[in-house]
C-alpha cells in the first residue's frame, strides 16, 4: 500500500516543489504555465491545487509525476530530485479509461505488480483482490472495464494506484466526469482509504467544495500563469463538517481570492 505503515514518518516531506516555472514550446514561441510556484507536502497530508481553467494544476502534477521537465526551480520526492517518471509516483486521471480493456479488472491492478516483476501471479492476484475489496469493488472483480460504471472505473484505478506501493498517489480531478451523488461516495472513499493507507496526495480539482474536502492544505493559483496567491490548511474538514459555517466561510474566502483578478461572478467551480 503507499506509504506502508513501516516507513511512515509522521511529518517527514514526501515531495517538494521550489521555484517551480513550467514553460511549453508553441508554434508562437514559449508558452509560461505556471511561474515561481513553491509548496511541500509531508507523508500522509493531502495537497489540493485550487485554481481556474488553465492556471496550470495539471501541467504541475504532470511535472510531479515527472512527465513534464521544468523549465526552473526543482521537485524533490522524499527528499530527491525527480529526473522523469518513476514508481514511486502513480498517476490516476480523470477519463474512464485508464484500464487495458482485454483485461479483467483483478488483471488490471496486478498487472503493474506483474510488470514490475518484484512478485509472482499468485501474490499479484491476491494483492489485486485485497486492493479491490479495500475500494468496494470485489463483486467486479472477474468484470471486463467495458462493463463498469464510470465510478466503477475510477475505484479500479484507484486500487490499481495502490496496489503499487507508490509513495505519492497524483489525482488530476479523477471524479470531475461522475454524477454529484456518485463523485460524493467517491470522495468519502477516498478520504477513508486516506485514513485507513495513509497515504499521501496530490490531488487537483476545479470544485472549491471538493479541494476542501478533500484536501488538508490548499494550494491556490492565479490565472494563467499560474503563481501562488495563498495557502489554506484545510486539515480540520471532513465530511462531518463540509457545509457548516466555517466550511462556507472558507469556501466565500476561496472563492473571493480566486475571482479577485477579475470581475467574474462568483462560482462553486472555477
Ligand atoms: N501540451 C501543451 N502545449 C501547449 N500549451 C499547453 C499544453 N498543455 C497545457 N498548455 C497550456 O498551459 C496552460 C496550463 O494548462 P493546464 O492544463 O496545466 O491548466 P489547468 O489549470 O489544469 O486547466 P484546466 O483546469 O482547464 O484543466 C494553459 O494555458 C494551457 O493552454
Amino acid at each position: 500500500m503507499l506509504a506502508r505503515n513501516e516507513t511512515f514518518l509522521p511529518g517527514a516531506q514526501a515531495f517538494e516543489a521550489t521555484g517551480l516555472t513550467l514553460d511549453y514550446r508553441t508554434s508562437k514561441g514559449t508558452l509560461r504555465a505556471v511561474e515561481n510556484v513553491s509548496f511541500s507536502c509531508a507523508e500522509g497530508e493531502r495537497l489540493v491545487l485550487l485554481g481556474r481553467s488553465g492556471c496550470g494544476k495539471s501541467s504541475i502534477l504532470k511535472a510531479v509525476a515527472g512527465f513534464l521537465p521544468v523549465a526552473g526551480g526543482e521537485i524533490l520526492v522524499k527528499g530527491r530530485r525527480i529526473d522523469g517518471a518513476g514508481p514511486d509516483r502513480i498517476v490516476v486521471f480523470q477519463e474512464f479509461d485508464q484500464l487495458l480493456p482485454w483485461k479483467t479488472v483483478r488483471e488490471n491492478v496486478a498487472f503493474p505488480l506483474r510488470v514490475a516483476g518484484r512478485i509472482g501471479k499468485a501474490e499479484a492476484r491476491e494483492r489485486a483482490a485485497e486492493a479491490l475489496r479495500k475500494v468496494g469493488l470485489e463483486r467486479a472483480i472477474d468484470a471486463y472495464p467495458h462493463t463498469l460504471s464510470g465510478g466503477m472505473k475510477q475505484r479500479a484505478a484507484i486500487a490499481r494506484a495502490l496496489v503499487t506501493g507508490a509513495d505519492v498517489l497524483l489525482m488530476d480531478e479523477p471524479f470531475a466526469a461522475l454524477d454529484a451523488l456518485t463523485r460524493r461516495r467517491l470522495q468519502e472513499d477516498l478520504l477513508r482509504l486516506a485514513e485507513n493507507e495513509r497515504f499521501t496526495l496530490l490531488f487537483v480539482t476545479h470544485s472549491i467544495e471538493e479541494a476542501i474536502l478533500i484536501g488538508t492544505r490548499l494550494h491556490l493559483l492565479s490565472a494563467h500563469p499560474g503563481r501562488t496567491i495563498a495557502t489554506f490548511d484545510t486539515a480540520e474538514f471532513d465530511l462531518s463538517n463540509a457545509g457548516n459555517a466555517r466550511f462556507d466561510g472558507v469556501v466565500k474566502e476561496v472563492n473571493q481570492l480566486l475571482f479577485a483578478e477579475t470581475n467574474d461572478e462568483d462560482a462553486d467551480h472555477v
